[in-house]
């Protein structure tokens, strides 16, 4: 089977406070799935794609916790190599409500996809898709995620396969220095780049803004397509066909912020595999401010809830 998308990242389980709670005294903690490139691979499968998801997880029950999350949606897990050891990457979150901003707090030192190797992994399965899309999470963990991360990006291009890489920049993970080291040779030979705007700023000293900042960052890459997100600011494209322009957001209330990028990206993704990367950032605007109204990093969406007229007069 040819994959429409093909992803790899490290699953996790994030214990969020609830609300008016802080994590010093979090009596309970809501325990959800997370992995910014699953949450991808899985709302691009509720919209009927064929998806990949490939990882390095321990045996046992919070791995089968997050990859059937995953694997509910529709997304293909069986090339997850299983470890008979090893613990699962925790994120702790304290949502924050005004004035206090949120926090995260990551526990994911001593997982066994830390120490993946490019022989852990079926790359003939992987490769076979029509998009490889990776993300910069990812190629910061550690030099063995960073090697497996170039070396999935190289041999999709030497194959002619699309590549789409979302920068998504944490800065508790690396310095912008490292970031930029391993990610600009990535975007690079990618078809299509998400880098946000504050991104574009932190990694690639980009200091324009809006639109100007996306048709930067396409200068810089010199690839095809740039997408970047300003959280309510707007939305800017950068592409070779289409030339550059700001998609205004329309502001929605926020009851779980995580996974909203994520959903934006699958959203746009969604277009831009059927061809058309300006209906794709429609989508995406859509399926990002779902996201945002209901807990999990993944966001569960229904094709049918994509074309509804909206009362957030977001969609055409
Ligand atoms: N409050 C909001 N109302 C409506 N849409 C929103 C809101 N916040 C974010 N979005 C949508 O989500 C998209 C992505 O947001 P943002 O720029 O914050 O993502 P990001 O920084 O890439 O996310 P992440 O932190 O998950 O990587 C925005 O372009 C916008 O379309
Ligand atoms: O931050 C990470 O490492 C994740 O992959 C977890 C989340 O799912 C992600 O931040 C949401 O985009």
């Amino acid at each position: 089977m040819t994959y429409d998308i093909s992803t790899i990242g490290e699953g996790q389980i994030r214990l969020t406070c609830y609300k008016g709670e802080r994590l010093v005294n979090a009596q309970q903690l809501r325990a959800t799935a997370a992995c910014s490139e699953a949450n991808v691979a899985g709302l691009l499968s509720q919209l009927g794609r064929d998806t990949c998801w490939t990882s390095v997880m321990p045996q046992g029950d919070l791995t089968d916790r997050v990859v059937n999350e995953f694997r509910s949606v529709g997304v293909d897990v069986s090339h997850i190599c299983i470890k008979p050891e090893g613990r699962v990457a925790l994120y702790f979150m304290e949502p924050g409500e005004y004035p206090m901003p949120a926090r995260v707090l990551y526990d994911r030192e001593h997982t066994p996809f830390r120490d993946v190797r490019v022989e852990d992994l079926d790359w003939e399965a992987m490769l076979d898709t029509k998009l490889v899309f990776v993300t910069g999470i990812t190629a910061a963990l550690t030099e063995n995620t960073a090697v497996v991360v170039s070396h999935f990006v190289e041999e999709a291009h030497r194959r002619g396969i699309a590549v789409a890489l979302d920068v998504n920049y944490r800065s508790l993970l690396w310095e912008p220095r490292r970031a930029r080291e391993v990610l600009e040779s990535i975007a690079c030979i990618s078809d299509i780049v998400f880098c946000s705007v504050r991104d574009g700023m932190a990694v690639f000293g980009i200091e324009s803004d809006g639109e100007q900042a996306c048709h930067d960052l396409r200068e810089l890459f010199g690839a095809p397509t740039v997408v970047s997100t300003d959280q309510i600011n707007g939305v800017y494209l950068s592409d070779d066909e289409h030339g550059d322009h700001t998609f205004p957001v329309v502001q929605v209330p926020v009851v779980d912020r995580p996974g909203a990028g994520d959903s934006f990206v699958a959203g746009t993704l969604h277009g831009y595999l059927a061809g058309d990367v300006v209906q794709g950032i429609y989508y995406g605007q859509r399926t990002s401010a779902y996201a945002l109204t209901h807990y999990g990093d993944l966001t569960r969406v229904s094709p049918s809830e994509l074309n509804i007229p909206s009362n957030t007069d977001i969609l055409r």
